[in-house]
């Protein structure tokens, strides 16, 4: 799914708008009508609702949406805060529309606030993508208001005060709502971290907007959800052979860490590659042979680490990283792996704090390498950001000029392609926040890179994939309770 600048996003209102044709007032009327749909399946009409409309077309939404549910038999209380003296044409002519069903209330200053009953439901339609400042005087006052209310909130398009795609100031009234119904994309600050409290859950609610223009303008940010990532899986053919899916090598472990190269080699196995070897340290030979008889192993003359690097002409695909530690031996044998590798190849944990330590190494990484930092990671990798957004830029940045893919881990895990290009992950859970589950995802990109995806690919079908099995996991064991090998456990497609 395409991600839209508002820029974009108002563009694609103006050419649905000239084209399909509709008016730009039926246009909010259909918006009105999607996201009230989607409400009556969340919220019963028992439960009064208040919504909080600004004066732009946001609050034009806001309007409708207590028109229609009103029709409903919802009972709807309207407070329009005033926060100008001018209105949009369409909350206009929806005031008007208004007038026959309900009185609205008008909050001008602290004294016109409401008291809201417990179990109201709030709708927040004050302000939507045209937010050009942050929300300050009566807004920011409603905004504190309903933040402090146990309500429930639910935001229309945006949560008021949160900008789209920019960062907010620490210190911006900003609506927390508990969930965001987006108008036919998601934000791309749904996708910043940072922004998790001012977002909630979210949907999206299909509009309508033109396809012609949807597919035809070109966008660097994509959301990765269930058909996307489907579509990428390459099916098994009946007459295929082990030698049909890759035969790929990870090297892996140190003296204390031989967990992550048996996570990563089982990831691996349970995504489909052929054959696995695994080249690790002497110290691990035995648990390695007996905790995945299917691997093959090599192993290293160093006894606690890995120090010489085995032949690697045959492999397809090559992981190195979990586990690896960062000793001057180690070094060298990435060094010498980065001369000699002619296949596709991954690079994680330690491994990349080698390369930041030792920044030569980057000029010869093979093209499309694909790099899997977490945030501090990347930080030693790159250096420092400001925040979510700037990282996100400075990963762009650095993807195009190494011609490599970087897999940002994270909520929503950003994949950046070596042209640029973000692809935001839809699956995964707080759970995965637990020793190991990295060495997982080594294991699933190693693997499929091994079966021959394309490095694009199996990066964004192999971040994908963790999660979900993340997913899958967290609703047997819980959040608190799973651990990676759970994770491998439910691997599967
Ligand atoms: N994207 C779409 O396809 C559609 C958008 N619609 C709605 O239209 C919204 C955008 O409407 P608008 O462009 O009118 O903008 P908003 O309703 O978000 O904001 C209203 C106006 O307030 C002013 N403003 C901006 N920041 C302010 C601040 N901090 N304090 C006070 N005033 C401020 C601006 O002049 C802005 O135009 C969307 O979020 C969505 O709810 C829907 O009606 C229909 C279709
Ligand atoms: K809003």
């Amino acid at each position: 799914m395409k991600i839209f600048k508002t820029e974009q996003i108002r563009q694609a209102d103006a050419y649905t708008i000239a084209n399909a044709p509709i008016s730009s007032l039926d246009l909010m009327e259909r918006a009105s009508n999607t996201f009230v749909r989607w409400f009556c399946n969340q919220f019963v009409n028992t439960r009064p609702i208040g919504i909080f409309c600004g004066k732009g077309n946001n609050g034009g939404d806001g309007l409708a949406i207590a028109r229609l549910l009103s029709e409903k038999a919802y009972q709807v209380k309207v407070y329009i805060v005033e926060h100008s003296e001018d209105a949009s044409e369409d909350f206009h002519a929806n005031f008007i529309r208004l007038e026959n069903h309900l009185t609205s209330f008008k909050i001008h200053s602290e004294v016109d606030l409401p008291q809201i009953p417990a179990n109201m439901v709030i709708i927040d339609a004050m302000l939507g993508s045209g937010l050009s400042r942050a929300a300050t005087g009566i807004l920011a006052e409603v905004i504190q208001k309903l933040n402090d209310a146990p309500n429930k909130i639910v935001s229309v398009d945006i949560a008021s005060g949160l900008y789209a795609d920019r960062q907010n100031e620490k210190e911006d009234a900003i609506i927390k709502p508990h969930c965001t119904v987006s108008f036919q994309f998601p934000k791309l600050a749904f996708m910043m971290p940072q922004n998790a409290e001012f977002v909630g859950n979210w949907f999206v609610a299909d509009i309508g907007l033109s396809e012609n223009f949807i597919s035809a303008t070109p966008t660097s940010y994509f959301y990765t959800d269930k058909s996307e990532a489907e579509c990428k899986i390459i099916p098994r053919k009946k007459f295929s052979h082990k030698g049909t899916f890759g035969h790929g090598l990870i090297l892996a472990g140190s003296h204390g860490k031989m967990g992550a190269a048996i996570l990563s080699g089982r990831a691996c196995l349970r995504s489909g590659i052929g054959l696995l070897s695994m080249h690790i340290p002497g110290c691990g030979y035995e648990i390695m042979q007996i905790s995945i008889p299917e691997a093959m192993v090599t192993v290293d003359p160093d006894h606690k680490h890995l120090s010489k690097l085995p032949q690697i002409e045959s492999y397809s695909a090559i992981g190195i990283g979990p586990g690896v530690g960062k000793e001057k031996v180690t070094v060298q044998l990435l060094a010498t792996l980065l001369k000699q590798i002619k296949t596709r190849l991954l690079i994680d944990a330690d491994a990349l704090n080698i390369l930041s330590e030792n920044p030569y190494l980057l000029d010869h990484l093979p093209e499309k390498t694909v790099l899997t930092p977490h945030p501090k990671e990347f930080q030693r990798l790159a250096g420092e950001s400001k925040n979510e957004y700037e990282r996100l830029e400075l990963a762009r940045d650095f993807a195009k000029k190494h011609k490599v893919i970087i897999c940002l881990k994270g909520a929503n895990t950003a994949v950046v392609l070596s042209n640029g290009d973000v692809h935001f992950n839809s699956t995964g859970n707080a759970g995965m926040a637990t020793g190991g589950t990295g060495d997982v995802l080594t294991g699933i990109i190693t693997s499929l890179l091994a079966q021959g995806y394309e490095p694009e690919d199996a990066a964004i079908l192999g971040v994908y994939q963790h999660g979900l099995a993340g997913d899958k996991a967290s609703e047997i064991k819980g959040q608190s309770a799973m651990i990676a090998s759970d994770v491998i456990d439910k691997l599967g497609w």
